[in-house]
């Protein structure tokens, strides 16, 4: 998918299976949105070939629709028409939609019925995106970052809508910049950078593969680690990741821990958080894609 001279998905290749939710992440204009969207049939790739149901999502759009919810990462929406009548007005394009009232309860916005959909929160807006995504049955949904916006009771609600689509056989493709959502709901991970697929997995084969495990600490900022570096067996990494929060990578074992520790007794430091964890996926995130911010 080329817009001018930009390359936004560059012969990227993957399958989403039936049933599953996956998460589709990468930093800030990695082409998620572009895939998503070529997915959808807003957008016809110049090259290469996509399938959704075994169908062309442009030309056979027609018999796709009925079968597929769609949650754009805005707009979508009549700026002056009501939670209520914009939701009951896409309820009826369904054969057997979901009962429109529950729905509206379901994701809070009872309270907000006689507001114009211009006047809603941000977040409300996203909700009100959601249910109309959903409203309508579909055996497959596509989520453009679903909870961006959201408070933490909404995106909790969110996240059982999800659990609750995936255990009605529903198959849900997500965009997120959470890496704990994708943790927490997703079967499968896709990893996007400059349009290309990086990685790809579980999130527990990509957490796993690596190191082990890391070895958060917490103190006044500013430490200079090198001497600890030092101290401790070929092999690890210790960063001040933000200031006053270290991270040792490698092999966390209870006498590395002793080592740590040894030495910053050594330096008369107290440090005020020791955490021995696995590596989560936004670490593996970091890894792959850098930490420094995209232009
Ligand atoms: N309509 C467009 N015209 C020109 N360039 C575009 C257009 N839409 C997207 N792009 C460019 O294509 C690239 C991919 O954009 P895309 O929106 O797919 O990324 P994304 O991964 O969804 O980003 P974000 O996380 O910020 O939503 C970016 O470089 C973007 O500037």
């Amino acid at each position: 998918m080329r817009y001018g001279d930009t390359t936004a998905v560059d012969g990227l290749s993957l399958t989403v299976e039936p049933g599953t939710v996956t998460a589709v992440l990468g930093p800030n204009g990695a082409g998620k949105t572009t895939t998503i969207e070529t997915c959808e049939g807003y957008r016809s790739p110049q090259e290469g070939k996509v399938r959704v149901l075994g169908l062309d999502p442009v030309r056979d759009a027609t018999r796709l629709r009925p079968r597929v919810g769609v949650m754009l990462q805005s707009g979508g929406a009549w700026s002056a028409s009501y939670p209520h009548e914009m939701l009951r007005y896409v309820s009826r394009l369904y054969a057997d939609p979901l009962d429109v009232d529950a729905l509206i309860e379901r994701l809070g916005l009872g309270t907000v019925g006689r507001t114009p959909y211009r006047r809603l929160s941000g977040g409300q807006q996203q909700r009100l995106a959601l249910a109309t995504a959903l409203v309508g049955r579909p055996e497959l949904v596509f989520l453009d970052e679903p909870t961006a916006g959201l408070d933490p009771q909404a995106r909790r609600a969110t996240w059982e809508l999800v659990d609750e689509l995936r255990a009605s056989g529903v198959t849900v493709v997500l965009s997120t910049h959470f890496m704990d959502e994708a943790e927490r709901l997703a079967d499968w991970v896709h990893v996007l950078d400059h349009g290309r697929l990086i990685a790809s997995g579980t999130p527990k084969s990509l957490t796993s593969e690596g190191a082990e495990n890391t070895l958060r600490l917490s103190g006044p900022p500013g430490i200079d680690v090198s001497g600890l570096l030092t101290a401790l067996p070929a092999g690890f990494q210790v960063v001040e990741q933000a200031p006053g929060a270290y991270l040792v990578s490698g092999t966390i074992d209870p006498p590395l821990l002793q080592s740590v520790t040894t030495w910053f007794a050594g330096q008369d430091i107290l440090l005020d958080g020791i955490a021995v964890r696995r590596r989560t996926l936004e670490d593996v995130f970091l890894d792959l894609t850098g930490r420094e911010l995209r232009s």
